[in-house]
């Protein structure tokens, strides 16, 4: 029996959701993780200091009796942002970033901007006073092959606005190329990344050939192999630059199974077991750390948290729930198509 002790995670990417969804998935979090970047695309979405407040009272009162987690909040980016409410939002320790959706590029970001230049006044308060700006980093066109999103995204959006404010600090999140893992890397400051568990460990194919599989659908989609190794590697590495941001995306099964699924993958529950498995086989466990509990921090300038997390490979299987049951139904847990051995106390 193997078995490793890290400080405790955090999840960088998180969604909670609201209601009877936020409280059946937020034991899923709260059980591993000490803190979370809470995403703000609710319906509608949460775009003042005002809703921030409201919605992070909302996870504190659904949390488990005597949990201590933390949720970081972010504000949803719109053309109309006040810069002055955003300043204050942050002075206050209320939120911890703020999120850039380009209009319809993902789950509900229908109020996501359009025009970057009607987003300026509020992305140079945040250069100035250092808060982040997390960005869903894929572009829209209805010409652009879904496949080439983020890679045109990085040369024709993100590369031109980090031109204009190189003080700005931006997290592209959930990364899923080579291109985006090669754009980070060469960064001298102020960029970084968040690496999803499932795309450590599906591509394309996991989710198309022999049968399409809902569940591994999710945005930015899987991508081809080449690009998944780009992935494992950067995350495996110890790279400051690197966390973890599960974007853990509870859809309910209905929402996932029919004619027009919601994109979404849903792993808060396993998934310190499968990234424990991936940075075995890797050789690389002595980096895990890094990855879930000290580069986010760093990142955020926040402290390391106190606890700690063990996991312990077992002699046989983890039984992991298929579907965890909310009260608006039930949501299929991330499934990573090989037989998990760890599990985390
Ligand atoms: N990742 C997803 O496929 N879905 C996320 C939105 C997002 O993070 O883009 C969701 O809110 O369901
Ligand atoms: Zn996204
Ligand atoms: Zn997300």
């Amino acid at each position: 029996m193997t078995s490793l002790t890290i400080r405790r995670p955090d999840d960088w990417h998180l969604h909670l959701r609201d209601g009877d969804m936020l409280r059946g998935v937020l034991p899923e979090t709260s059980r591993d993780f000490a803190r979370a970047i809470v995403m703000p695309n609710l319906v509608p979405p949460v775009v003042t200091a005002k809703d921030a407040a409201a919605y992070k009272d909302r996870i504190l009162a659904a949390l488990p009796a005597g949990s201590d987690f933390q949720p970081l909040m972010t504000l949803y980016l719109t053309e109309t942002t006040d810069p002055a409410d955003v300043a204050a939002a942050y002075a206050d320790g209320l939120i911890h970033a703020v999120k850039l959706y380009p209009a319809g590029a993902t789950t509900n970001s229908a109020s996501g901007v359009k025009d970057i230049n009607k987003a300026m006044p509020v992305l140079e308060k945040m250069a100035e006073i250092g808060l982040p700006m997390c960005v869903h980093g894929e572009v829209t066109d209805a010409d652009v092959d879904i496949f080439d999103r983020e890679a045109v995204f990085i040369d024709t959006k993100l590369d031109p606005l980090r031109r204009r404010l190189p003080e700005l600090r931006v997290v592209m999140e959930h990364v899923t190329t080579s291109d985006g893992i090669d754009y980070i890397s060469e960064a001298e400051e102020n960029l970084a990344g968040t690496i999803t568990t499932h795309h450590l460990i599906i591509n394309r194919n996991h989710l198309l050939v022999g049968g399409i599989k809902p569940h591994y659908y999710c945005l930015p989609v899987a991508k081809r192999e080449e690009h998944r190794l780009a992935l494992r590697s950067a995350a495996t590495s110890g790279d400051e630059r690197f966390f973890l941001g599960t974007d853990s995306a509870p859809h309910t099964d209905p929402n996932k199974l029919c004619d027009c699924g919601c994109a979404g993958v849903f792993s808060a529950t396993n998934t310190m077991a499968c990234l424990a498995h991936v940075f075995e086989e890797e050789n690389r466990l002595d980096n895990l750390e890094a990855f879930a509990s000290l580069n986010g921090p760093a990142y955020y300038k926040l402290p390391v948290n106190e606890g700690t997390m063990t996991l312990t490979k077992q002699d046989s299987p983890v039984a992991y729930p298929k579907t965890i049951e909310t009260g608006e139904g039930p949501v299929t847990l991330f499934d990573p198509g090989f037989p998990l051995y760890w599990s985390a106390s």
